[in-house]
C-alpha cells in the first residue's frame, strides 16, 4: 500500500478515490477505520469518515485512528482529502485534523490546497473561486452546516490551525518543481508550517504533485490526488498504464435519495422532478414524528413497482432551509433528516433494491451507515468527481455518491443510464 488518504466526509472520499484510480492507482474506500477482518488489496485506500461538521477534539481522534491504520498497513504517504470548497465550520475540522496529523506523524510542514480545476474551484493568491465567483459570493455562503463567508483560505486556516499558516503562490508554482521545492524551503526557515498553495489549472496540480513527492503529509481536495500517483509510477511502484475500472453488474431496482441543498443538486432535483417521480420530504412533519419514512419509502416502491425511479429528497431552497432551522437549530435539522433519509435507504434494501444513488455528503455518510457498507471498490466516473461504486459484500450494491455541487442537470438520469447501458 502506498497512498493512504482520510476523507472527512463520504463523497469526498469517492472524489478522491475517482481522481487515483483515474491516475492508475488501484483503491479501495472503506467506510470508517476497517477492521481486522477486512482484506485490502489495493495501492490506495480512502479511509471514508463523516467528520466534517462534528466537534473537533471527536474529528482528531478519528482522523488519528484512521493514520494509526494507514501508517500499520505499510503506507508511505498520507493525504487528508477534504473539501473542494474548504468546507469548515468555525472550529475546524481542517485545522484541528491537519494540525494533530503532522504531530503524529513528526513533520514540520505540510501544505493545503483544496483546488479542484476541473470541477471550477480554483485558487489564486491564497482566494478561492468556485466558477468565476469568490468562494464567500458562491452558493456556499448558504450552505446548511458550513456557511463559508471568506474566500481568503490562509485567513480561514490561520483561525483554525496552532502552526503558523503561509502561501505558495502562483508565480512560484509557474516556475516549475525546483523552484516550487525550493519556496517550500523558504517558506520552513520562515516557520510556515501549513502553506495554502495557489492552483487555476490541471498543470499546476501535475506541478505540486512532483513538488510534493517528499512530503510525508499532503492535505487537500482532490485535485492534488491527479499528480501525485505519477512519483510512484517514476519510482515504478505503478504499472505505466492505468488499467480501467468496469462499471458495477448489478441489476434491479433504483431509488435516489438526496438531502443536498447545494445549488447544483437543487437544479438537479429540479430536472429530475420535471418528469419523473420524487417525493418530498418535509422537515416538519418528520419533527411532529409523522411516518415520513415510510411513506416516502412507499412511494418510491410503488414507483418500482410500476418500473420507475423515484426520487426522494429533502433539498430545499437557502430560505426554507433558514425557516427550518430556525424552529429546529441547525445541527438538529441536519441530523434529523439524514436520519430519515438513511431510514428510506435502509427500507429500500429490505424490499430489494440494489442501486442507489445519493446527493450530499452528509447524506451518504447517513445512507452508507444505515446500509452496514464495510468497503467500496470505485468504479468509472459518471461526471467529474463522482464514480459509480460497488460494495463489497456477498450480495453487492452500487452506489454513485455525488458531493453536493457535482453533477450535471441531468445527473441522476444520466448515471442510472449508465448502469443500465
Ligand atoms: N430542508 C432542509 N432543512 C434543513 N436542513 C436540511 C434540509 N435538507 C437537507 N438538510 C441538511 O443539510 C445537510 C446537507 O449536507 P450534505 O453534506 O448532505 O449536502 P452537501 O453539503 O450539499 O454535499 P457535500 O458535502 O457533498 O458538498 C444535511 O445535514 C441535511 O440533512
Ligand atoms: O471536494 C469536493 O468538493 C467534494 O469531494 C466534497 O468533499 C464535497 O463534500
Amino acid at each position: 500500500m502506498l497512498l493512504g488518504c482520510i476523507a472527512d466526509d463520504f463523497t469526498g472520499a469517492t472524489d478522491l478515490a475517482n481522481n487515483l484510480v483515474r491516475a492508475g492507482m488501484r483503491t479501495v474506500q472503506t467506510i470508517g477505520v476497517p477492521d481486522a477482518s477486512l482484506a485490502i488489496d489495493a495501492d490506495a485506500v480512502v479511509v471514508a469518515l463523516k467528520s466534517r461538521t462534528i466537534a473537533p477534539a471527536d474529528a482528531v481522534a478519528q482522523s488519528l485512528a484512521a493514520l494509526a491504520w494507514l501508517r500499520a498497513a505499510g503506507c508511505r504517504q498520507f493525504y487528508f482529502k477534504y473539501c473542494s470548497t474548504f468546507d469548515s465550520t468555525e472550529l475546524g475540522n481542517i485545522g484541528p485534523v491537519t494540525d494533530a496529523l503532522m504531530d503524529a506523524l513528526g513533520c514540520d510542514f505540510t501544505i493545503a490546497c483544496p483546488a479542484f480545476p476541473a470541477a471550477g474551484r480554483t485558487i489564486f493568491r491564497g482566494h478561492l473561486f468556485v466558477g468565476d465567483l469568490l468562494l464567500s459570493d458562491s452558493g456556499m455562503r448558504d450552505h446548511p452546516l458550513t456557511p463559508m463567508t471568506d474566500a481568503n483560505l490562509v485567513r480561514v486556516l490561520q483561525r483554525q490551525s496552532a502552526k503558523k499558516v503561509g502561501l505558495l503562490r502562483y508565480d512560484t508554482l509557474a516556475q516549475g518543481v525546483e523552484a516550487s521545492q525550493a519556496a517550500i524551503a523558504t517558506l520552513r526557515a520562515d516557520g510556515v508550517g501549513v502553506a495554502i498553495v495557489d492552483a487555476t489549472s490541471d498543470a499546476d496540480l501535475m506541478t505540486m504533485g512532483e513538488a510534493f513527492a517528499d512530503l510525508p503529509l499532503v492535505t487537500a481536495g482532490s485535485g492534488v490526488a491527479i499528480g501525485l500517483p505519477q512519483n510512484f509510477r517514476r519510482a515504478g511502484l505503478l504499472p505505466a498504464e492505468p488499467v480501467a475500472p468496469a462499471l458495477p453488474k448489478i441489476a434491479g431496482p433504483a431509488v435516489v435519495l438526496s438531502g443536498s441543498c447545494s445549488q447544483a443538486t437543487l437544479a438537479q432535483v429540479a430536472a429530475w422532478r420535471a418528469s419523473r417521480p420524487a417525493c418530498q420530504v418535509d422537515a416538519m412533519r418528520v419533527a411532529r414524528g409523522e411516518p415520513v419514512a415510510a411513506e416516502a419509502a412507499a412511494f418510491a416502491r410503488e414507483a418500482q413497482a410500476r418500473g420507475e425511479t423515484a426520487l426522494v429528497y429533502a433539498s430545499a431552497s437557502p430560505d426554507e432551509v433558514r425557516a427550518v432551522q430556525q424552529q429546529l437549530g441547525r445541527d438538529e435539522a441536519g441530523a434529523m433528516i439524514e436520519r430519515t433519509l438513511a431510514e428510506v435507504a435502509r427500507a429500500m434494501r429490505a424490499a430489494g433494491t440494489r442501486r442507489f444513488v445519493v446527493a450530499g455528503g452528509e447524506t451518504s455518510g447517513a445512507v452508507v451507515q444505515a446500509l452496514d457498507v464495510r468497503a467500496l471498490r470505485i468504479g468509472p466516473q459518471i461526471d467529474p468527481g463522482v464514480p459509480w461504486t460497488e460494495t463489497v459484500e456477498r450480495e453487492p450494491v452500487a452506489l454513485a455518491l455525488k458531493s453536493g455541487n457535482f453533477g450535471a442537470v441531468d445527473f441522476f438520469a444520466k448515471s442510472l443510464a449508465l448502469l443500465d447501458a
